[in-house]
């Protein structure tokens, strides 16, 4: 049972075992709730016998019904305490811990799962989904499990009691069940609609905060709305329908189950007739259908929110099934040469963007990599830092094939400058303090001065504390690059990664900052991709790649008296520097 539990409702193993404590206590909850019941039971037999032979009560019943009912009330009390008590602490530790683990579970994934996956949709699966699940496993998973074992007991005790009456009774229990099984599939396909269109409503909705100024920018103000308008027009339309048809189907349902009164109202009157029955039993079938049926009608109806769990159950499942990123937690490599042998890369399936890569770039050179845009530079130092396994071939650092190395380890060792320079929402210091935790306030302000930081820094109201907005807004292009380079400057890793580094500097502050940067590459292995030659002139060796092949590979002096890109890229520089000298 455990591991059924585990496997659907993707618990983990303390949180199936709590489960079926739940349904344990819960099902002690349902059958303490018949002892009022079973005190109704006695008092009307025993008043029917005074009725029918004419006998004076005795006053030890009163006291009889007065204990039972305060024992019924202290059982049921504790019961209800404990089935709380059990049920909501357990769930909500549940669902911490299914939140830790799906975190935990994307700091694994590589980065081909996030580019298929919307980042809305990925945070309503960590927030809403768990939090939806969560509602679903405290007020429906338990309940439905005890509600049907209950039943079954009390069923089973009524059939002994009167087998006769209770057919008459449960026969339309299943056919309302199978009304219900049948129609289950239409339901689950319109909750899977409504729950799309809920997706695709928060994705436009968030896809408009972040384009906000290129919205903005174009004009598409009304363009945007309209296209909003017509996804939530969309989302109440589907809405409206589910609602409609679940309602109509489970209405269906009831009312097969409401043909149990006259049901028996018709066999008992006519057992009673016939002197089959008691006037006795006649009278506590007619008081138990009022209620019997409760649990039915509520676990259908928890039955259909099952169906909304189905959905977010099958979500957190295909996360947990995507194959994670793992490898060594521990490595020190001999060397920091980095080699890619017969590497072969593909973004998406049948168009490869990397074909037959083979380079070497060796720790105390400067590797560059060139080429034309879209030419695949920025892919080959993303699989260096394993954010994207490769498809074929191997990629080696320190001959040690980073697919054995976990992503985390690995990256221990990278300083990297990204084109897109993201930082967040919080202080100068702390952003560049993310290079290395530990660092000092001190060597925090050193860095930022080797990265020419300083002089903006000071004019910003509060110095180093000054929080930047989200993702640097409040910071020009130049400065954000320039505090990511501060970043890469603190953390000093022996392999640096720089991707366009200098790109968004004007000349005085990018002499400086390769200054800085020649005193971070010092023997360190160092990957370059630049399109300026004044960035790459000092490199030690010259890669320009065209549509993902590698053309050329070898020293600039070799490759400048060629005839290919790299030579090229020269001449242009050449001849760029003297049109604008003229
Ligand atoms: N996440 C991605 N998903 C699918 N295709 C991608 C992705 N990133 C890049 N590509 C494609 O891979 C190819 C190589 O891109 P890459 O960014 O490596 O080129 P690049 O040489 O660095 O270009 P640039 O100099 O313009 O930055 C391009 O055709 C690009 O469209």
């Amino acid at each position: 049972m455990i591991k059924f539990f585990q496997r659907y409702f993707a618990l983990s193993e303390s949180g199936a075992k709590d489960l079926r404590t739940a349904i344990f206590s819960h099902t002690l909850l349902n059958l303490s709730i018949m002892l009022p019941v079973m005190l109704a039971f006695i008092f009307l037999e025993e008043y029917l016998n005074i009725l029918e032979k004419n006998i004076s009560t005795d006053d030890n019943s009163l006291w009889f019904y007065l204990i039972f009912s305060i024992f019924s009330f202290i059982i049921m009390y504790a019961i209800a305490y404990i089935d709380y008590a059990k049920l909501y602490t357990k769930i909500y530790t549940e669902s911490s811990k299914r939140r830790i683990k799906l975190a935990e579970t994307l700091r694994e994934l590589p980065m081909s799962f996030f580019s298929k996956k919307d980042t809305a949709d990925l945070s309503a699966v960590i927030m809403e989904d768990t939090e939806q699940i969560e509602g679903l496993f405290s007020h429906a998973v338990p309940q439905i499990f005890a509600a049907i074992i209950s039943m079954t007991l009390i069923s089973f005790a009524m059939f002994l009691y009167d087998w006769r009456m209770s057919l008459a009774m449960f026969w339309v229990v299943p056919i309302s069940f199978l009304v219900f099984y049948l129609s289950k599939k239409r339901m689950e396909n319109g909750h899977y609609e409504v729950y799309n269109q809920k997706r695709i409503v928060t994705e436009t909705i968030q896809e408009g905060i972040e384009m906000i100024q290129e919205i903005k920018g174009y004009n598409q103000e009304s363009t945007y709305m309209q296209s909003l308008d017509k996804e939530l027009d969309n989302f109440e339309n589907k809405l409206i329908k589910g609602e409609l048809m679940g309602g109509a189907l489970l209405n269906s349902s009831y009312v097969v189950l409401k043909l149990g009164l006259p049901s028996i109202i018709f066999v008992g009157a006519f057992l009673f007739i016939e002197n089959k029955i008691t006037l006795f039993s006649y009278l506590v079938f007619l008081i138990i259908i009022g209620r019997i049926y409760d649990p039915f009608i509520e676990t259908m109806n928890n039955f259909a929110a099952l169906l909304y769990l189905k959905v977010r159950i099958n979500r957190i499942k295909e996360m947990d099934s995507m194959s994670r990123q793992t490898g060594l937690k521990e490595f020190s490599p001999d060397n920091f040469d980095i080699k890619f042998k017969n590497v072969d890369f593909s973004y998406q399936e049948n168009q490869k963007t990397l074909k037959n890569i083979n380079f070497t770039a060796k720790q105390g050179e400067i590797t560059a990599l060139i080429g034309t845009s879209g030419s695949g530079k920025s892919t080959i130092a993303k699989l260096a830092t394993r954010f994207w396994d490769i498809d074929k071939g191997q990629i080696l650092l320190g001959n040690q094939d980073i697919k054995e190395i976990s992503p985390e380890i690995l990256l221990k060792y990278f300083s990297i400058v990204f084109q897109d320079v993201v930082l967040f929402n919080t202080s100068i210091m702390e952003n560049i303090r993310l290079g290395r935790k530990n660092a000092t306030d001190d060597e925090v302000k050193e860095a930022a001065r080797l990265a020419q930081c300083t002089e903006f820094i000071n004019k910003l109201p509060k110095g180093y504390e000054t929080v930047i907005g989200e993702n640097g807004e409040k910071l020009s292009g130049g400065e954000r690059q320039r505090i990511s380079i501060a970043r890469a400057l603190l953390k000093d890793a022996p392999i640096i990664l720089l991707d366009e580094a200098t790109a968004n500097l004007d000349a005085r502050n990018e002499r400086k900052i390769q200054q800085a940067i020649s005193e971070l590459i010092k023997n360190k292995t160092v990957l370059i991709i630049a399109h300026r030659m004044r960035t790459i002139i000092n490199a030690d060796r010259i890669i320009s790649l065209e549509a993902g092949r590698i053309v050329e590979n070898d020293t600039p002096q070799v490759l400048r008296t060629q005839n290919g890109i790299f030579a090229s890229m020269i001449n242009k520089q050449q001849t760029f520097n003297k049109i604008s000298i003229n």
